[in-house]
């Protein structure tokens, strides 16, 4: 592979474009990089948003082919239900030595291996979407093919998304229900302390902006370099004062015990939907 790959990324939606956004934003230039959608507006709005090569998915998977064959390193960032027709769309056109990285949950590196000429280099990741502003985490798992070279250059592409860690594909169920959903929970929280200002009497354009400003802002305290979120809830909590008065209120109606089954619910949804993919390969 030369010193910078050439991508595509296959399906560009929320995920790879946040992707996408952040590698661009990292300094990686636009001309290196095709991505294929389905329809015409969005590729416009890709384009025009973005500056790269985009092609307009026609009913024959040309587009995705086209894309394909000229990449060093194919993106997938379709729904997990669309991976295994995707992989086999492009199976044939391929470029020798080409990596394949796929960002979908729940598809196990197998299924796409199975679809793939044999010993193609498949790297399977958790990303989430605060990549596009190089926030994210990702987490990957390298296929049997995948060798120490490419899952480096892997890493360091997406490095410049965020931070990249390497797991065992076992934990990849929990990893998702932790950072690839995460940041779903944080909006949420957003939106219900948003919610309750407005019924403690705030204007609600004024709640919002307290709100989604408090969780940003608690967000890149603990992004600081040895930060504890422990210590700094402690750092707000006075004794006998208005937050601990909030968080008695929160594990009395055992708030971490909530967010502990949603999170096992994301985990076992993921350990679904494999079962359904593998029944149906
Ligand atoms: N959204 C997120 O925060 C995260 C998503 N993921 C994974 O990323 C994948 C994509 O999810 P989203 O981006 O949320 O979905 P999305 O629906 O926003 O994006 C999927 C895109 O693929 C396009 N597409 C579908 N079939 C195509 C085809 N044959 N040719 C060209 N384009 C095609 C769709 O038009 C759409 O734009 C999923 O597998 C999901 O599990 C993983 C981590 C986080
Ligand atoms: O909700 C989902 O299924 C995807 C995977 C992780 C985040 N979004």
């Amino acid at each position: 592979m030369q010193n910078l790959p050439r991508l595509s990324f296959l399906g560009c939606g929320s995920m790879n474009e946040a992707i996408l956004g952040g590698i661009l934003a990292g300094g990686f230039p636009a001309d290196r990089i095709t991505a294929t959608v389905r329809r015409a507006d969005r590729a416009a709005e890709l384009r025009q948003r973005h500056g790269i090569t985009v092609l307009a998915g026609s009913e024959d998977g040309g587009a995705n082919r086209t894309a394909a064959a000229e990449a060093d390193i194919v993106i997938v960032g379709v729904k997990p239900v669309g991976v295994r027709a995707m992989l086999t769309e492009v199976a044939g056109s391929l470029a020798p030595g080409a990596v394949v990285v796929s960002v979908a949950a729940a598809v196990p590196l197998e299924l796409m291996e199975a679809a793939l000429p044999a010993g193609t280099q498949v790297i399977r990741t958790m990303p989430n979407t605060p990549a596009k502003v190089g926030r994210g985490v990702t987490a990957l798992a390298p296929g049997s093919s995948a060798t120490p070279e490419s899952v480096e250059v892997v890493r360091s592409l997406l490095s410049s998304t965020g931070r990249v860690v390497e797991v065992p594909e076992n934990q990849l169920d929990a990893v998702g229900s932790v950072s690839g959903s995460g940041p779903a929970y944080a909006f949420y929280l957003a939106e219900a302390m948003a919610k309750a200002g407005v019924e403690l009497g705030l204007d609600p354009e004024l709640a919002a902006v307290l709100a989604a400003e408090t969780v940003a802002g608690a967000g890149a305290m603990l992004a600081e370099p040895g930060a504890d979120a422990a210590a700094l809830r402690k750092a707000v909590t006075s004794p006998n004062g208005t937050t601990e008065a909030a968080i008695r209120v929160f594990n009395e109606q055992d708030l971490p015990g909530t967010i502990a089954a949603g999170m096992a619910a994301a985990a076992d949804r993921s350990a679904a939907i494999t079962a359904e993919l593998t029944a149906a390969s």
